[in-house]
């Protein structure tokens, strides 16, 4: 049923990259298809942006083979984006730089990032949520096979990047792209990943979020730090699917050992 799956958007066999004589990334294999949802997890300096700039073709690896499908387009969110405070900038014509583009595509372009209505306001009075979305929206103008998204909930606070992820999975659900995001909010990614890559210097682990969260490397890398964010997240899957859970509401203390690789 789900032959587009198959496509590989892009595709690293055995990548190694060398910054200032030592080696930062080292046999990395890797794969992101048509409409999934995968997200790096990893420590500080663990390779997660230096694999990004591989996968976006603006870093080229010491070894191995970065093979991206023909024509594909990548839409890219930043982390921030600083704007001139006292510059009179609608949203409108920040979408429309540095080419125009129609009024009718900008408002379609914001409608699907959550933003809609948005193309009159001035970008300097826009919140940090509405913010992030006129940049998603710019993103999805490129009509991207790819959207990529570098910890893009910087200085959101905790609802705010839960509704901002909200949004990211109805965008694939409305066009169709693959994501790609980093994030150190790991509970709220892993509930909206599809795929988690952990990275520390190469891939230690990967899979379904559970499987992850579960996998010793994993674990041994986050150590008790993400204990609490981890129960937040079996909290919140439990409630969601409302199957087989308990009614203790005491899933801080759950175990799950590799049994969420199937999920
Ligand atoms: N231009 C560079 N020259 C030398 N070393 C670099 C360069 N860019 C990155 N590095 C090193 O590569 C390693 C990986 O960096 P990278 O930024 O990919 O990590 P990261 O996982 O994205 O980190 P963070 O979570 O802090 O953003 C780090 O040790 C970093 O110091």
């Amino acid at each position: 049923m789900r032959d587009h799956f198959q496509d590989g958007l892009v595709t690293l066999s055995g990548v190694a990259v060398r910054m200032g004589g030592h080696e930062v990334l080292r046999d990395v294999d890797f794969t992101i298809r048509r409409g999934e949802i995968v997200t790096f997890v990893g420590p500080n300096g663990s390779g997660k942006s230096t694999l990004m700039r591989v996968i976006v073709g603006a870093l080229k690896p010491a070894a191995g083979t970065v093979r991206r499908a023909p024509g594909l387009r990548i839409g890219y969110v930043p982390q921030k984006l600083h704007i001139d405070q006292t510059l009179p900038l609608t949203a409108r014509r920040f979408l429309s730089l540095p080419h125009r583009v129609a009024p009718d595509r900008i408002a379609a372009a914001l409608e699907h990032a959550g933003a809609g209505g948005l193309q009159d306001r001035q970008m300097s009075g826009l919140s940090g949520g509405q913010f992030q979305r006129v940049l998603l929206a710019r993103a999805i103008l490129s009509n991207p096979d790819l959207l990529i998204l570098d910890e893009a909930t910087q200085g959101l606070d905790q609802p705010g990047s839960a509704a901002f992820y909200r949004q990211i999975e109805a965008v694939r659900q409305d066009l169709g792209c693959a994501v790609l995001m980093v994030s150190h909010e790991l509970h709220v990614v892993m509930s909206a990943s599809d795929r988690v890559v952990c990275l520390n210097g190469h891939v230690c682990c990967e899979g379904a979020p559970e499987h992850v969260a579960s996998a010793p490397e994993y674990r041994a890398l986050f150590g008790t730090g993400t204990g609490g964010a981890l129960a937040l997240y079996r909290h919140d899957h439990d409630h969601e699917h409302g199957h087989d859970h308990d009614h203790d509401h005491d899933h801080g203390h759950h175990h799950h050992h590799h049994d969420g690789a199937g999920s």
